[in-house]
Formats: C-alpha cells, structure tokens, sequence
C-alpha cells in the first residue's frame, strides 16, 4: 500500500499532470493517422480532460506490422527469460515511482476514488507485474512418457502478436492482469484502452519503453470499440484476443475471430453475482460488512460485484439492520478526497443507464439518489425474481435483496442466471459451505467473505462471464503461450522405426 497524501497534495498533483494524448507505437507518441481526436471527460466534474487520438484501422494496421516485426526479430520474444523478467521488475518500480501521479491520472479518467487506487489499484498493478516477472524464469517445459526409442519434448512458446482489449472500471489493474503474463511469456501487445479510460494504459507504455521493453512490443492504440476494437479482432495477423467487458462485446470478438482467421479469444465478460447468507452464518456484522464491500466497492462497477443478496428468511432481519449501517460509514464525494469511498460512475451513458433502475417501482431500502453522475450506494427488496434488477448486470451500487426459505432454494436462485463469475456463501457450518460451493455454477466461490481470490488463484467465468482462458495465477499464461510437440527418433536402423 502507498502512503496517502491529503487532498489538497493530491489537487497539486492533478494541477501538474501532464496528460499522455495520443496512441504509442513503436515506442512513441502518435496522433491518429487521422488527425481526428475525441475528449476524455472527468466524470466527476463534466470537465474535459484532454483530447485523445481517434485512431482508426490505418493506426491499427500500423500497430499489428509493427507488434509483428518486433515478434519476428525475437527483441524481446527470443530474449531470455531472466532478462524479461529484469525489465518488467523495472517497469513495476517505475510505475512505484510515480504512484500518486498514476492515481491521480486514474482517478480523474474513471471517477474511482483515490483511496481505491492507492490502496487497490495501484499496489496490485505493481504486484501483479513482479509477480508474473518472477514466475517466467521458473516454467520448465516437459519431456512426455514415450518409448525409449523416442524422446518427446512439450514446449511453451508465446503465441505472437495479441491485442488486449481493456474495460474501464480497473483501467490500470486490468492492464497489468494481461500485459504480465503476455509480455513476460515473450508475446508483443497491442492493447485498446476502454475509449473513458485512455490515459493510465498510455502513461504505462511510455514506462515501459523507460524501463527497457523494446520498441513495437508495448503498443496503445486509443478510440472507439467500433473503430479500434473491431479491426483488431478482424485483423488477420493478430494471433490472440483477450478481452474484458460486456457480454454483448464478448460475443463480438467470437464473430471476428470466425470471419477471419480463427484468432484465439479469451473472454472475461460480466456477472450477477450472488452473496448467499444462510441462517447459520456467523458473526453477522462481519457478514454485513462484506455484503456491503462486495455490493458498493469501486460503485459496483466490478464484474464479481455482489449484486444479488440472498438471503435466508430468519436472519434478514437483523442482516438487514447491520448492511444498512456499515453502508452509512461509505462517504460519497468528490473522489480526489482521500475520505470518500465511492466516487463518481465512469461516463454520463452509465450514469443514466443505472439511474434507469432507481425509478423501477421497487422497493428501496436505501439509497436511491442519482445526481450529477454520482448514486448513492441502493439497497432495493424485490420479490419478483424476474425484476430487471435481478436479472441485468447493473454495474452501478445497486443491491437486490431477495429471500429464501432454505439452502436449496438459495442455490437454485443463485444459479438461475445467464452468466456464472463469482459467488459467495455465508455459513457456519462447513459442509454447508462446500457442499454449497461445490453446487454454484461460477468461477470463483468465496466462504464467509468477499473477494476474488488474488494473483495466485486464476479467475474467470462459467456461462455467459466468459471461458477460453483466465486471467491471473500461473494458468493465465496459457492465455499467451501455445504447446508445441517436438518428437525425436533415436533409432538408427529403418526397421526399428515406428510408423
Ligand atoms: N466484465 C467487466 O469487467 C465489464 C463489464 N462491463 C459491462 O458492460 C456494460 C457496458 O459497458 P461498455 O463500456 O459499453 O462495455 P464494452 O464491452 O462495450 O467495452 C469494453 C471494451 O470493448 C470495446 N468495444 C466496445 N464495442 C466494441 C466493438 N463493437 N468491437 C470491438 N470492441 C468493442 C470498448 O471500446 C472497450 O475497450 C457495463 O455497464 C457493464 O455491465 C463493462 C466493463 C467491464
Ligand atoms: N474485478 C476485476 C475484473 C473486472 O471487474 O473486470
């Protein structure tokens, strides 16, 4: 963790900030081909930050020729792995070095609040980046079980040029879950920053060409889905796709990756995750103090967010009473102050879209406010369990609370949905907990907290949150490396040979 400096030091840093504008390929800064721009906007304030390149498929088509040189001449791809360990460990204390301007950049882009980032965002940046940097150097390749007449080798390789397709929520986090492990695994990048949230990903390319990684294998290219996002996942000499958003992009990339040339795609998409409280679960303040974090942290705008309560009916009562009292204690306000924990929703789009479920007639126990793109954190209690709010990733604070009668009921609720990210089970009784756990369709389930696992654990979706890959823990880099099967005869004679 950082240290946190006051408001008013973190206000002179942004009065200082020189904003990073325009893509970087081929280690430099580049308007559009363009010359078209558009504004990154402070959520927080209406204000125009900056005017970032609008880069378009001739960008793209420079970046991916550049990206593949860089592959194919083995500057960084045919380095030794020591070495490229050497360089992101470099990155990682670059960016440690200037941690508040990052936070600051980070905040004013996204809304989120600096605590967050200086406590989340920024410290597990710099984690992740060390972590996958130490690991490459310990991955041994394998020599499978054949005859002794054979020896048979399984190699790791890095599988190319990847475009990294990037959400706006964790805009630096999200960044380094997939530049570790494919620029540690030897891979060049190309990643398309969310179009709310450019500035962090480009400061952190400008860091890494400091730190070493050579030209043309860390490449930013800024804009749209459509004008970006699309022909990278078209392009035919893009080998991989990994992406992070909404579903419906999701299903997308699959389209590319069919109607060109069958790129691998990893999706991490979207989630309606749900918090089970059973009766048994013990010290409710401690549960309620979850809910909350799990509902409210980052203003909801978390793929693994709880934002389904389930809650069994003898313990509502009294959770209830503790939920809404920890949900007081999160200060809401401008999100430069380092005593505010919810901050401002990213884009004026998403805060009219989750003011669009504060006025469904629902019952709201809380919250409900929605102005000048902040919403307070909602607790809503629904008994239609096919209300929007139930159903629909809202991706804002927003709680649904629905009651259950017993642990089967809790599990059937729990499942019935498209998608299958994250969940979590609170209970006393520990063969409740795994029996329950073992029974929820998603790809992580936490005990008695909230959370997503952290950089050892791989995380990813069942259903509709996605599959073909996880990010982070050592199964991340079969995200970037392919397996290839070297077979060597050793016998010398023909007839010994076997066909
Ligand atoms: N799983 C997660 O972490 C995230 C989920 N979401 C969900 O998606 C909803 C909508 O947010 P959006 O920003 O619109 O997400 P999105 O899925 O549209 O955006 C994610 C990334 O995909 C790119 N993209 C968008 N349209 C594209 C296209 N046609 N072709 C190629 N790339 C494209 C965007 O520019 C961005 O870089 C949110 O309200 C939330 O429910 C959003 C962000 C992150
Ligand atoms: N919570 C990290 C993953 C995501 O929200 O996209």
């Amino acid at each position: 963790m950082s240290d946190i400096l006051t408001k008013s030091e973190y206000q002179a840093i942004a009065k200082g900030l020189s904003l990073p504008v325009n893509s970087f390929v081929d280690g430099s800064f580049r308007p559009a081909k363009s010359g078209a721009t558009f504004d990154t906007i402070n959520p927080a304030t209406g204000a125009v930050l900056a005017q970032i390149a609008a880069c378009d498929t001739k960008d793209v088509d420079f970046a991916v020729e550049k990206a593949r040189d860089a592959f194919e001449d083995g500057r960084w791809s045919r380095r030794h792995p020591s070495e490229r360990k050497e360089v992101l460990i470099r990155l990682a204390k670059l960016i440690r070095r200037n941690i508040h301007e990052l936070a600051v950049m980070e905040s004013l882009d996204s809304g989120k609040t600096i605590y967050d980032c200086e406590t989340v965002d920024l410290p597990e940046t710099i984690n992740c980046l060390i972590w996958h940097a130490e690991l490459i150097d310990k991955i041994y390749d394998q020599v499978s079980p054949a005859s002794d007449d054979h020896i048979a080798m399984i190699l790791r390789e890095p599988v190319g040029v990847i475009g990294l397709v990037l959400p706006w929520n964790f805009p630096l986090l999200m960044l380094a879950w997939k530049i570790g492990p494919a620029l540690a695994a030897g891979c060049s990048v190309i990643v398309k920053p969310a179009e709310e949230t450019s500035l962090t990903a480009l400061r952190v390319a400008e860091l890494a060409y400091e730190a070493g990684v050579p030209r043309g294998v860390f490449n930013v290219v800024t804009g749209t889905g459509p004008e970006v996002g699309e022909p990278l996942g078209r392009h035919m000499d893009v080998d991989a796709v990994s992406f992070t958003g909404s579903t419906g992009t999701g299903r997308r990339f699959l389209c590319y990756a069919a109607e060109s040339n069958l790129k691998e795609i990893t999706l991490e998409c979207g989630g309606k995750n749900p918090a089970i409280v059973l009766d048994d679960a013990e010290n409710l303040d401690r549960v309620a103090a979850h809910i909350v974090n799990g509902a409210f942290w980052n203003m909801g705008e978390n793929c693994s967010a709880s934002s389904r309560l389930i809650v069994q009916k003898g313990v509502k009562e009294e959770l209830l009473t503790r939920i809404l009292a920890h949900a007081r204690e999160w200060p809401m306000g401008d999100p430069l102050d380092p005593e505010n924990r919810v901050g401002a929703l990213v884009s004026q789009a998403h805060f009219d879209k989750v003011r669009s479920y504060l006025e469904m007639d629902h019952k709201i126990l809380m919250g409900g406010e929605a102005k000048d793109g902040f919403v307070s954190p909602t607790i809503l209690d629904i008994t239609d369990r096919d209300a929007a709010p139930v159903r629909e990733e809202i991706f804002g604070p927003v709680l649904s609370v629905l009651t259950v009668g017993n642990m089967e009921e809790a599990i059937a609720l729990a499942n019935d949905t498209e998608y299958g990210l994250a969940a979590s089970i609170f209970t006393g009784n520990v063969k409740r907990a795994l029996r329950g756990a073992r029974a929820i369709r998603a790809g992580t389930v936490t005990v008695n907290s909230f959370g997503e696992g952290d950089i050892t654990t791989p995380f990813g979706g069942y259903r509709a949150s996605g599959f073909g890959g996880r990010d982070n823990g050592i199964q991340a880099h079969d995200q970037y490396t392919r397996l290839k099967t070297i077979w060597v005869d050793l016998t010398d004679d023909l007839d010994e040979a076997v066909i």
